[in-house]
């Protein structure tokens, strides 16, 4: 996968592409990060990139022909997808990092200032992600959210180390809770079922408290969701469970 980011501060991602799971993947050569600094498509000789709202106002505002030269000059057979950061866009989920994570080639535009020109968003872009309802600085840390989630999902990215399958929304539900050793921590014990080796029980409590889980922090991740009949038969034994504790 080739993975390339037009922002104003390149340096910003330095630290972020070259540590951890993601500099071990671009080392793997499973992605190939291209960060490149959009100023050095300015037309103006002194590298302008933003103007003045038309109408009025305060803020600057990008300008299109430096993006749409950036985005021109990456020539290839295939058109990349083509991502706008901006607390306008789309919520950003584990279903659109799984969608994402399919593509080739990806182009991560970050803003900055008080915004884009409209016509980047209505003929450069082929989408438009928010990663919450907050306002950043720049795109730059949500491109780098949507990056690593992203990566992550890319065969062999995380090694031997641990499998996306099982993560928190990959299911539709919650991840179960874990623990390591010690079995016993200042008189805490870990859950009998961890360890006593039966495979098949172990399976079914992480299940079981997967939806535990879920439906105490996250019911509408629940609704969404369907469930199998051992899902039903486990939520059914959640709820007696809570009715003998609720009971006064
Ligand atoms: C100060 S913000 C501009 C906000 C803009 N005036 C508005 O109200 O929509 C500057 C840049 O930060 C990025 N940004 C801010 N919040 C974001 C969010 N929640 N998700 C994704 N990008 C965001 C975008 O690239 C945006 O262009």
């Amino acid at each position: 996968m080739r993975i390339d980011i037009l922002t104003l501060f390149p340096e910003m991602f330095a630290g972020v592409l070259s540590s951890s799971i993601l500099g071990k993947a671009r080392e793997k050569e499973i992605v190939d990060f291209h960060v490149t600094n959009f100023r050095d498509f300015s037309e103006s000789k002194h590298g302008t990139v933003d103007d003045t709202p038309y109408g009025g106002g305060g803020g600057m505002v990008l300008k299109p022909e430096p993006l749409f030269r950036a985005v021109e000059s990456m020539a290839g057979e295939k058109k990349p997808r083509v991502i706008l950061m901006c607390p306008q866009g789309v919520p950003y989920n584990q279903k659109l990092a799984e969608e994402l994570a399919k593509e080739e080639h990806l182009v991560f535009v970050c803003g900055h200032y008080e915004g884009y020109d409209e016509r980047i968003r209505e003929h450069l872009v082929t989408d438009e992600i928010s990663i919450g309802d907050y306002v950043l600085t720049g795109g730059e840390l949500a491109a780098m959210v949507v990056i690593d989630s992203v990566v992550r999902l890319q065969p062999g990215a995380l090694g031997n180390q641990t499998s996306a399958v099982e993560d928190s929304f990959s299911t539709g539900l919650l991840e179960y809770p874990h623990y390591t050793r010690p079995a016993e921590f200042r008189g805490w014990r870990v859950p009998d079922v961890l360890l006593s080796g039966h495979h098949a029980n172990i399976v079914k409590w992480r299940l079981k408290e997967s939806l535990r889980r879920t439906s105490e922090r996250r019911p509408d991740l629940l609704k969404r969701l369907e469930l199998t009949a051992e899902m039903k038969k486990l939520l059914a034994e959640l709820e007696a469970e809570k009715k003998i504790t609720d009971k006064p």
